[in-house]
């Protein structure tokens, strides 16, 4: 397919035969983003396992990079063996483990408590981290009445709040969260991602993490400190682990405004996939300004290159 030029901003093109050549002497790491790219809910994309034994066979790094908060990496982990891949925690990168190590770089007071609006993957993360937190799937259940002798606590020793996907969010967590920013002074609101909807299940998209940060956007006229994609805090600790630099890296994603930002912030070569959120029209679209060095409709396309 030709060259596409956009307007002021780069060009891209379809992913060709010689690109992937070119991109497999240059690059020593893959980095997945995994909604989408990897699996859609507990279905892995077709061609997945395939594609990833060839790259580990090439002696490429493979890392996974992804904003669903809702597991842990010791979770993310024990999904990706029972879909029979072979993945150690240390190779993913979860917008949970980010919120998690953001407060532990900015020496949050052990002292202070978390509140967490979104799953059981966030609380574990900063568990493990040594953060005393509550909130998530132990309010799911809980409700408000709006009558005059009803009001709800909350703990003035919360320091942070974070703000995740949660697909069982209520009233409760939303007054709970804003009371802990609005009136414990300090306060610090974190949001794990800000997508607006992700392929959660293979049926369809859902509204993301997205949803539940504005909500208490809106709530306490507040901006939040966003940890996972396009910010690129995560990038930090992979450059880190594997000191590898990132122009020696391919982010492989299929949203514009998180994967390919992240990537390209990060000054990675990246590959847009349309298996997930992003339609060839809306990578072509007059009004899309944020474009990935190559596009392909799904990783395993990449096998096609290798003649296998
Ligand atoms: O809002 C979301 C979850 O919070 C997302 O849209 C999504 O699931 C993110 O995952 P990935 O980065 O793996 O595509």
């Amino acid at each position: 397919m030709a060259r596409v030029e956009n307007g002021a901003s780069k060009p891209y093109r379809a992913l060709s035969n010689g690109d992937f050549n070119e991109l497999l002497d240059s690059v020593e790491a893959f980095l997945f983003d995994c909604d989408g790219v990897i699996w859609k809910g507990d279905r892995l994309i077709d061609g997945v396992p395939r594609t990833l034994e060839m790259l580990r066979s090439k002696g490429k790094k493979i890392v996974f990079v992804t904003n669903n908060s809702m597991k842990s990496r010791k979770q993310y982990a024990s999904k990706f063996r029972k879909l029979g891949l072979e993945v150690s925690e240390e190779e993913i990168f979860s917008s949970s483990f980010a919120a998690a190590m953001y407060l532990k770089l900015n020496s949050f007071p052990r002292e202070k408590k978390v509140y967490v609006i979104g799953e059981e993957g966030i609380l574990e993360e900063l568990k493990l981290a040594g953060f005393t937190c509550f909130g998530g799937p132990e309010d799911s259940n809980k409700s408000i009445q709006l009558k005059s002798d009803f009001m709800v606590k909350h703990d003035e020793n919360v320091g942070a709040v974070v703000v995740g996907i949660d697909p069982h969010i209520n009233y409760y967590k939303l007054h709970y969260g804003t009371l802990c920013i609005r009136e414990n002074p300090g306060c610090l609101f974190i949001a794990t991602n800000c997508d607006a909807v992700g392929h959660m299940t293979d049926t369809q998209e859902w509204p993301g993490a997205g949803c539940m940060v504005g909500a208490i956007c809106g709530s306490t006229q507040k901006e939040p400190v966003v940890v996972g994609k396009p910010s690129t805090f995560m990038m930090d600790f992979l450059v880190e682990r594997f000191q590898i630099d990132t122009m020696k890296m391919c982010m492989v994603g299929d949203r514009l405004d998180t994967d390919i930002l992240f990537g390209q912030n990060a000054g990675c070569n990246t590959l847009l996939v349309l298996s997930g959120v992003t339609t060839l029209p809306m990578l072509e679209d007059s009004l899309n300004t944020i474009h990935p060095d190559y596009y392909t409709s799904k990783v395993s396309d990449i096998l096609n290159f290798l003649g296998d």
